[in-house]
């Protein structure tokens, strides 16, 4: 967990206390049921913990603001941001609902105020949210597809309401389309080699009229 507090010089106790329990919860609701690989729970807050804070580098959440997190399986990037945004409401969805349980499980364990699940699929979510942030679910096209008409049109921060997607290696192909994407490299915040090929992208939503 140190390695948190060398990129985020600022955390409260409860903070502290909160991202410090994680390794314990995981460890055992993963003995339950399987959520973050074996070889990943031994490096829970390099490759789960402080990868899902990359958004957090890109994108301070303001209070009162909302988030979802698609495909959230056990909780990344969602559970991290959650607690590192206390006044942020984020809401975590899976279509597996055991994973679900696990989410849940771990943000009552944490005592998070600002989390709510669902089990289901985002296609049928009806909300609309500032961000969508998510990691490894699907392709930015099918992506886009799933979360359309959910993005909130009222402005809060500095960039554009929209996606934050975690994705790695060369997305050349996979964002062709995209034109107005930008890529934030997590080299340029993170020193660990985990990161060397790693990115957030934001992908500001347009509307028309
Ligand atoms: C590879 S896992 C990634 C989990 C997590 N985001 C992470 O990075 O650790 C992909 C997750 O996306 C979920 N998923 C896939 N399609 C979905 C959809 N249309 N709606 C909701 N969840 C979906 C799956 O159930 C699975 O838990």
């Amino acid at each position: 967990m140190d390695i948190l507090l060398k990129y985020f010089t600022d955390l409260t106790e409860t903070q502290k206390e909160q991202f410090s329990k994680l390794q314990d919860l995981y460890k055992d609701w993963n003995l339950k049921i399987n959520v973050v690989s074996r070889k990943d729970i031994d490096e829970l807050y390099l490759r789960h913990v402080l990868h899902s804070l990359g958004i957090a580098k890109v994108m301070p959440f303001k209070p009162g603001s909302k988030v979802m997190d698609v495909g959230t399986g056990g909780g990344f990037p969602g559970i991290p941001l959650a607690i590192l945004f206390p006044e942020t409401q984020f809401h975590l969805v899976d279509s597996i609902g055991k994973k679900i349980k696990v989410v849940n499980e771990v943000a009552e364990g944490l005592g998070l105020e600002n989390v709510r699940t669902t089990h289901g699929r985002v296609e049928e979510v009806k909300d609309t949210y500032d961000f969508i942030v998510s990691r490894a679910v699907a392709q930015m096209e099918t992506f886009v597809r799933w979360t359309k008409g959910k993005i909130a049109k009222k402005q809060n921060h500095d960039l554009k309401n929209g996606i934050l997607y975690l994705k790695g290696g060369d997305l050349t192909e996979e964002l062709q389309k995209y034109t107005s994407a930008t890529i934030y490299d997590l080299p340029n915040y993170f020193d660990e080699p985990f990161f060397e090929t790693k990115k957030v992208v934001h992908l500001g939503m347009k509307f028309k009229g």
